[in-house]
């Protein structure tokens, strides 16, 4: 038999494995998480919500229909930031584990002269949120979807999390007060744990630094991301201000 279908789904950022979340989930009432990749979706029984993060899936051509043909009232939420910044964060995660790959120049350009960009490289393919949006439009209905903003997930932590637990019709129960900001990290981070009394903040592959890329290439990225940003706002429905 199949697991119930989960009435939740959270796709987002860079990892292709199903993880563990943003870490900031203190417990509501009803919601369970577990992780698919050590055992099956649990049943989802009447005033319950079954999550999963899988980030690869917003990226994944065939993701939509299977989900769809699973559950076509699952929700889905995507936490998306400036695409320059992500692919340079993107660089950064693949760099800690592969020290000698090429530089973010090189990877960014097929043709370094003409500024032309190589779109087929998974940390610019990934940025480009309208045509992936797209996929997803053929199946769920933008009701159905919450963009979450990666800048304001840092700056408001607390409004951000409002809009995904009014989206997932909860109450609001995560807010300011479960914040405070840490200066050292730099970041965000919870007062207190998830069943616990000490302070957590999200580990150390989250909040790299990155390494400092020519303007010339940044600016180059902005005038390429810029039509496919303007486009994504508007079948979104909300300005992330990234080109500002
Ligand atoms: N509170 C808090 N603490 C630390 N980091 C935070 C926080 N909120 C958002 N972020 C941003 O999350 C980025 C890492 O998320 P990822 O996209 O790599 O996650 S995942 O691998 O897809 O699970 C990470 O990106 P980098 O700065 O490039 O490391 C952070 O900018």
């Amino acid at each position: 038999m199949l697991p119930h279908p989960p009435r939740q789904q959270s796709l987002a950022g860079k990892s292709s494995a199903p993880s563990s979340g943003l870490g900031v989930s203190p417990r509501s009432p009803g919601l369970e998480r577990r992780r698919p990749s050590e055992e099956l979706m649990p049943k989802t029984l009447e005033g319950q919500i079954t999550m999963e993060k899988t980030p690869s899936y917003f990226v994944t051509r065939e993701a939509p229909a299977r989900i769809y043909s699973m559950s076509r009232a699952t929700k889905l939420i995507v936490v998306v930031r400036d695409p320059v910044t992500r692919a340079i964060s993107d660089y950064t995660q693949t760099l800690s584990k592969k020290p000698d790959i090429p530089t973010f120049e090189s990877l960014t350009f097929k043709n370094r002269t003409t500024g032309l960009i190589d779109t087929s490289w998974s940390a610019v393919q990934i940025g480009i949120y309208a045509k992936h949006l797209d996929n997803w439009l053929q199946f769920f209905p933008m009701r159905q979807i919450l963009f979450v903003s990666g800048e304001r997930l840092i700056s408001d932590p607390a409004g951000e999390l409002g809009r995904v637990q009014d989206f997932l019709g909860l109450k609001r129960i995560i807010t300011d007060k479960h914040f405070y900001f840490n200066q050292t990290k730099g970041f965000p981070c919870l007062k207190k744990a998830e069943g616990s009394s000490k302070p957590h903040c999200l580990g150390k592959t989250k909040g790299r630094t990155h390494p400092n890329i020519h303007p010339e290439v940044v600016q180059r990225l902005r005038d390429f991301y810029r039509p496919f940003n303007m486009k994504f706002y508007q079948m979104a429905g909300r300005v992330f201000g990234w080109d500002d």
